[in-house]
């Protein structure tokens, strides 16, 4: 599986904010708003892109745009967090939505909400999730997105776990990471060492 650890020292700063747990809610949501702007920009760096006459006031000149823009899937809640961003770079993108939480007894991922397009055959797919811990709820959000023909996704979260990565990589979906950091792994409660806690409690409040 590509993947791509976005090191940049602004992504970095952005961040320690977000794993500062004297970071509110507000403070939260805005640095990952912003930092899902580098995850992105990133993540679309080599998208294919067509060209197109386009005039300025002096001449006639080559414009560009992407070829295909992806469409965007937020997973709920915490993907929320990520998904006006992502679009504002893409204003051309469609938005798929998929809810899922996972159980704190067994951490398996638990489905609530399905709301995509039927066929995406042929459709590049951006699935936003700040969190990859276990890898078990991407791999059924991948489920989803393959059993409706999707072959070209691209997963960006903000934190991984080791673990989480390899579950995706033996997925084996067609699916390529990218990411701000790989933390050291995982704890008795299936959180991210040292991660940045609940990533849907921290911009929402609990569930
Ligand atoms: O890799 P996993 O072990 O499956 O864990 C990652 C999932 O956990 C978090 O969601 P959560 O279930 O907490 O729901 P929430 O976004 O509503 O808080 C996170 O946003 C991922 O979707
Ligand atoms: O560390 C973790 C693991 C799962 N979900 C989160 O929000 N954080
Ligand atoms: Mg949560």
């Amino acid at each position: 599986m590509d993947s791509l650890v976005v090191d940049h020292p602004l992504a970095a700063s952005l961040l320690t904010i977000l794993r500062d747990e004297r970071s509110d809610n507000a403070a939260f949501r805005h640095a990952l708003r912003r930092l899902t702007q580098m995850l992105i920009y990133e993540a679309v760096r080599e998208a294919p892109v067509e060209q197109f006459d386009v005039r300025t006031p002096v001449a006639v000149t080559t414009g560009v745009r992407l070829k295909q823009p992806p469409l965007l899937v937020p997973v709920l809640r915490a993907g929320l967090g990520m998904v006006e961003q992502a679009h504002a770079l893409i204003p051309q993108a469609q938005v798929g939505f998929v809810g899922l939480a996972r159980d704190e007894e067994t951490f398996e991922p638990v489905p609530y909400l399905e709301s995509l397009p039927g066929d995406l055959s042929g459709l590049p797919v951006f699935v936003l999730d700040p969190m990859l811990a276990t890898g078990g709820s991407m791999v059924q959000t991948l489920d989803m997105l393959v059993s409706r023909g999707a072959t070209d996704i691209t997963a960006v979260c903000v934190v991984c776990a080791p673990q989480g990565v390899e579950t995706l990589a033996a997925s084996g979906h067609p699916v390529r990471l990218v990411t701000a950091a790989i933390d050291a792994g995982l704890n008795d409660a299936k959180y991210i060492v040292p991660g940045l806690g609940d990533a849907g409690d921290r911009q929402f409040g609990p569930r």
